[in-house]
């Protein structure tokens, strides 16, 4: 992790309130109520379709609901000065990486464009943290599945967020890195931050854990 030990978020609050969501005509989430405080992690559950990946684009101000409100701090999302997205860091199904240029430029222009400026070695070690040393420099084409996943990854350990929202993250991965991505999040929480993840498997997480399952029978 490039988080040392001591640097600690200060509390938050993550609230959704009387959430109403549609997809298509069809109605996705009834009414959700939720608070989630620093140091915890919300997994997401569902069966296919039932609204996970929708629930977590609203989290991140990507979309909005139909009714009700997502706040940060007690400021709805869309309310807030600093803009919706400031304080998270969102990893989609895709990875959003430039094809033609290669992993350390991929960070170098996602940390920038977060308002971050990690020196080159910040980025070659969150890159060798993911199991990449030696794949730095190809384009982000070469890569196989896996290793675009762990790129996509490696950013969340150069931008410091306290909120990661995070769709999947152990989709694709090796063992090995499965391993890595289980200590930085509970680096992550240890350091009082707050992640929301959708899995579609059990992810043995030391740590604070509630579980949200979308679609079930009424
Ligand atoms: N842009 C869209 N227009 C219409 N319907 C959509 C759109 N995006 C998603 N949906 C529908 O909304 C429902 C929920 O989709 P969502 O991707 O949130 O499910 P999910 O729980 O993440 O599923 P999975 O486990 O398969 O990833 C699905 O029935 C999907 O077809």
């Amino acid at each position: 992790m490039c988080h040392t030990a001591h640097a600690v978020f200060p509390a938050h609050r993550l609230e959704v309130e009387g959430l109403v969501a549609e997809r298509g005509e069809r109605l996705l989430i009834r009414r959700l109520d939720l608070t989630l405080e620093s140091g915890s992690l919300l997994q997401v559950a569902g069966r296919n379709g039932a609204g996970k990946t929708s629930l977590l684009r609203m989290l991140c101000g990507l979309s909005r609901p139909l009714e009700g409100r997502i706040c940060w701090d007690g400021v709805p999302l869309h309310q807030r000065e600093d803009g919706p997205t400031a304080h998270l860091a969102y990893l989609g199904h895709a990875n959003a990486l430039k094809d033609e240029l290669s992993a350390e430029e991929n960070l170098h222009i996602h940390s920038a464009l977060q308002g971050s400026r990690p020196e080159q070695e910040a980025i070659r070690a969150a890159l060798g943290r993911m199991g990449l040393v030696g794949h730095e420099d190809l384009p982000v084409k070469c890569l196989s599945q896996g290793q675009k996943r762990r790129v996509a990854l490696a950013r969340l350990l150069l931008v410091r967020r306290p909120l990661w929202v995070l769709d999947e993250p152990f989709a694709a991965l090796d063992v090995q890195i499965i391993d890595v991505l289980r200590s930085a999040l509970e680096a992550h929480l240890a350091a009082n931050g707050m992640i929301v993840l959708t899995t579609h498997q059990a992810v043995p997480i030391t740590g604070r854990q509630h579980t949200l399952t979308l679609g079930k029978a009424p």
